[in-house]
């Protein structure tokens, strides 16, 4: 039944194990911080563009919103649903388009830079996942426009498929989990995180190749660098508290049904963290080490052969960007400020990430 809304009581009890969690969080020296960040701050707020706003790239830019990656620019539905059947659907749907546009069961909702789109391309190469290449904020910035809206962005799927979307910024949204919740309360969550530090550096690089003039990331870093005081307000920054952004998904869904993906384990061992992936989903693992090759040149792994193609494919520029050097004793600051953060993390999530050595 995917159209219940209220929240099994296993959720209430396991909401009330992280609050109690995430109370040890109060004695770090950070307290104050943690819980100004829950109102007023730019992530967690939504609404800044409530049309369809995948298709409205130059007017974002405009606004200075965030664009999406170039090649994911959602062309509107309607095109979409009239097109013929390409090679890239080989196999899922038939030349006659049958099959049904269904609301995703999966989503892949972070982190921002974490690997996301690795994931999610790698996934897509499962028969039976259909899943939309854009991002579409809709449980963000567009939920206005409604579930039918949402549906209608959605691949039609034949019975058995998983449909799928991936949009990082849910993670940090606060509206996020009881707006998926109402959708369905058996929708399954996959989260990618990468070490906090490395992520803020590349989100950080992100914006540089955007905004070539903005200030060094040492000094976005800190609120006052002569305290060493940090500036948890930057969102390159607050998204790598993942304890604190973990606590408000628990309010609404149990831990069962969150998967926690090892960013840095998704390009040293694909196939690995993929079959943990197909294993939540229930699916058979048909993804394994003989998809992906390791590319030199890239320096990533990449698709032997991707979604209904007989050619290699690696991600693309913006995937795999070359970061800025960060004065080193900033890194180990950084490293000082998020180290009680993530053993909270790997406390809650039972799996050991390996960023505090
Ligand atoms: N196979 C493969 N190829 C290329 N890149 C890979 C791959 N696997 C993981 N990554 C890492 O993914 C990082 C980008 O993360 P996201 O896709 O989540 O970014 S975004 O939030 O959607 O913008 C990206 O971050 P940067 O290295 O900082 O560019 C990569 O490190």
């Amino acid at each position: 039944d995917r159209s219940s809304t209220t929240s099994p009581s296993p959720v209430k009890a396991a909401s009330g194990r992280a609050a109690g969690l995430f109370e040890d969080l109060r004695s770090l020296r950070t307290k104050r911080l943690v819980y100004e960040w829950t109102a007023g701050s730019e992530l967690m707020g939504y609404g800044a563009v409530r049309r369809s706003s995948l298709v409205l790239a130059d007017e974002r830019a405009s606004q200075g919103l965030e664009l999406p990656e170039e090649s994911y620019i959602l062309p509107p539905p309607d095109l979409v649903a009239s097109r013929k059947v390409s090679p890239r659907f080989a196999g899922k749907l038939s030349p006659l388009g049958e099959g049904s546009k269904k609301l995703p069961q999966a989503l892949i909702i972070g982190v921002k830079k974490g690997g996301t789109r690795a994931l999610l391309e790698f996934l897509r190469v499962h028969p039976d996942i259909r899943a939309v290449g854009a991002e579409p904020h809709f449980f963000d910035r567009n939920y206005e426009n409604g579930l039918e809206w949402y549906r209608e962005l959605m691949p039609k799927t034949l019975e058995g498929q998983i449909t799928m979307e991936k949009t990082p910024s849910y993670f940090v949204t606060r509206e996020a989990p009881a707006r998926i919740s109402a959708m369905s309360r058996d929708t399954k969550l996959i989260v990618v995180v990468r070490d906090p530090v490395t992520r803020a550096i590349s989100d950080y690089t992100q914006t540089l190749s955007k905004k070539p003039d903005i200030p060094s990331f040492e000094s976005l870093t800190f609120k006052n660098r002569t305290t060493g005081l940090i500036d948890t307000s930057w969102s390159a920054i607050q998204i790598g508290i993942y304890a604190k952004h973990l606590d408000n998904w628990l309010q609404y869904f149990p831990m069962e049904q969150i998967l926690f993906v090892s960013g840095e384990r998704l390009i040293s061992d694909p196939a690995g963290e993929l079959g943990r992936v197909q294993d939540f989903l229930g699916l058979k693992r048909i993804i394994t080490d003989k998809h992906f090759y390791f590319n030199q040149t890239k320096g990533f792994p990449c698709l032997k052969k991707a979604e209904g193609s007989s050619k290699p494919h690696c991600l693309g520029k913006t995937k795999g960007r070359t970061h800025p050097n960060i004065d080193p004793e900033v890194v180990q600051r950084l490293r000082d400020f998020y180290r009680p953060f993530n053993m909270k993390f790997y406390q809650m999530t039972g799996r050991f990430f390996g960023w505090d050595d």
